[in-house]
């Protein structure tokens, strides 16, 4: 309260008691209601300031509570709940297996929307209900008839793709059936793109850069009309996603039915009829487990795809090499199948991680045998406004930034470039006063992906023109030349000095992803002896 308090010193200073005795000039009256206002003032003034030393007492309580508190930021898809899928397998191995039943439907939706993506771009709904539909967009933005049939095979398609076609319509009922359970809802999510800058589309840049951000191609729709057409997505499959509630992935419990069923516990009439459906959706993917295989190995897909200029593998959630596997009925998933399946985040949500491993053996007095709390965001533009509530008393923020998606526009925004935003956003936090004494962890992530493109034959140099074309187009020289970037960034904005601490990642990578874990877990406890003054 430095205003009033300020206000108050200046008041106590030209006179001895408080309230300060009214002019002698003004009325009795006057003067009981100058005194009240000056009483109602002063009350006013304690109340906050016993509300603010309370705040700061509970503050204290709970970091004692707590052995630290860790932000997850970074743009959609750069791999944030990946990064917590990994803080919970490295530290609470137990519970992180005990869920993995939980996450069956989420990877079994995301490889049949991949299948019912493909049967999307061989059979535009057109063709299977009737002249009067429009050409099929993406997946998620205008579904076709879920549960609808294929009753006029495309002339176009080869009899084994027509046959394909057709004794793959059942996955269209299994999609709607889990995306029903996973999300509460079977509306499909809102379109969710992240178009690539395929070269042919990318501008030729001009503008100057300056020395810390390079400059890259931003608008990719005045050369190809076709991106500007918001409705029609033609890269990629949808997602899943789903509003959390703030304690954990509430999605997870709409499955503990299962859990409830494996125990033979309480079986309502409801749960009697969820169960019977999660019996008869592993039996259709089972029982299409051949067909998805060779729909997929198909040399027309394969072509049509490449023709599409649709790449499936790189996209989140993609699982279709695995279907012999992951089509079994009796199919649990992995530690790596958990990481990879794709959950878009939406509303943030808070995790508690308990440390089962000889971390809680280790100084309990610098926060070692207490729980983190770690929040995971949304990082979708529209969710950026809920980052700064968790902004307060934090430990350590840990910025993550898919350097792969060089050559991709933002869902949001197909004017705007993945790394320029993931840039801009990095340059935010860095210059924010609130966080002038957070520890800064910065993961370039992707990396794996990063070095496929551009062994593909991607120039870096093409999208970011600032890189110049005589530098070679490796993971090596592109990623130094990223963290030179990054690093200049936080250097030019970060309100006072200090280290941050930057790593390249693959966050997939559970192996070396650990190493990772454990330089933040060793900053983490640096950082609470210091606090401490163990230090
Ligand atoms: N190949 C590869 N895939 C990754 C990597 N990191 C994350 N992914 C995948 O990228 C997808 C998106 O990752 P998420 O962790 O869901 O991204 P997010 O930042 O939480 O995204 P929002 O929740 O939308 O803000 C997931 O399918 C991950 O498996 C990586 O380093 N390499
Ligand atoms: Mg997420």
């Amino acid at each position: 309260m430095a205003a009033i308090s300020s206000r108050r010193g200046r008041q106590t200073s030209s006179a001895e008691h408080w309230p300060p005795p009214p002019s002698p000039d003004l009325s009795d009256e006057q003067k009981e209601l100058r005194l009240e206002e000056e009483r109602e003032a002063k009350r006013v003034s304690d109340a906050i300031d016993l509300a603010l030393s309370q705040e700061r007492e509970t503050r204290k309580f709970r970091r004692s509570e707590i052995g630290a508190k860790i932000l997850l930021l970074g743009q959609a898809e750069s791999g944030k709940s990946t990064i917590l899928k990994n803080f919970q397998l490295h530290f609470s191995p137990k519970a992180f297996q005990e869920q993995a039943e939980l996450w069956r439907p989420v990877i079994h939706l995301n490889l049949v929307r991949s299948v019912n993506f493909i049967l999307n771009v061989l059979l535009p709904p057109k063709e299977t209900s009737g002249p009067s539909s429009p050409r099929p967009t993406s997946p998620a933005a205008s579904p076709p008839s879920l549960s609808g049939t294929i009753s006029l095979p495309a002339r176009h398609l080869d009899d084994t793709l027509r046959r394909l076609c057709f004794s793959l319509t059942p996955l269209r009922q299994v999609e709607e059936t889990l995306t029903k359970r996973i999300t509460g809802s079977c509306i499909l999510p809102p379109i969710d793109t992240t178009v690539s800058y395929h070269s042919r589309h990318a501008r030729t840049a001009s503008g100057s850069s300056t020395s810390t951000t390079p400059f890259i191609t931003t608008d990719i729709t005045k050369e190809n009309p076709a991106l500007t057409n918001l409705q029609y997505h033609p890269a990629r499959a949808s997602e899943i996603a789903i509003r959390s509630g703030t304690h954990s992935s509430s999605w997870k419990r709409n499955f503990s039915l299962f859990d409830r069923l494996a125990g033979g516990r309480r079986q309502s009439a409801e749960n009697k009829m969820e169960a019977e459906e999660d019996v008869s959706n592993r039996r259709i993917i089972s029982a299409c487990s051949q067909d998805i295989q060779a729909l997929w190995r198909h040399p027309d897909v394969q072509t049509k795809l490449r023709e599409e200029e649709i790449s499936l593998k790189d996209q989140p959630g993609f699982f279709l090499e695995d279907v012999p596997r992951i089509a079994r009925q009796d199919y649990t998933p992995t530690s790596d199948d958990i990481l990879r399946a794709r959950v878009r985040t939406i509303g943030p949500e808070e995790h508690r991680i308990s440390m089962e491993n000889s971390m809680s053996q280790v100084a309990p007095e610098s926060g070692g045998g207490k729980e983190w709390v770690i929040y995971d965001v949304g990082g979708a533009r529209s969710q950026r406004a809920a980052w700064a509530q968790f902004f307060d008393d934090v430990t350590v923020i840990i910025f993550l930034a898919p350097i792969s998606a060089f050559n991709q526009a933002l869902a949001e925004d197909r004017s705007v470039n993945r790394l320029a935003d993931s840039m801009k956003l990095w340059r935010t936090i860095c210059s924010n006063k609130l966080l002038a004494s957070v520890d800064l962890i910065l993961l370039l992530n992707k990396i794996d992906i990063l070095d496929a493109h551009l062994k593909s034959g991607i120039q870096f140099s093409k999208y970011v023109t600032s890189y110049s074309k005589e530098k070679p187009n490796t993971v090596e020289s592109v990623s130094k030349y990223l963290l030179d970037m990054f690093s200049g960034l936080h250097h030019q904005n970060s309100p006072k000095k200090r280290k941050i601490h930057p790593h390249l990642t693959c966050a997939v990578d559970t192996k070396a992803t650990s190493t990772v874990i454990h330089h933040i877990q060793e900053l983490i406890l640096l950082k609470t002896l210091s606090e401490t003054n163990i230090l």
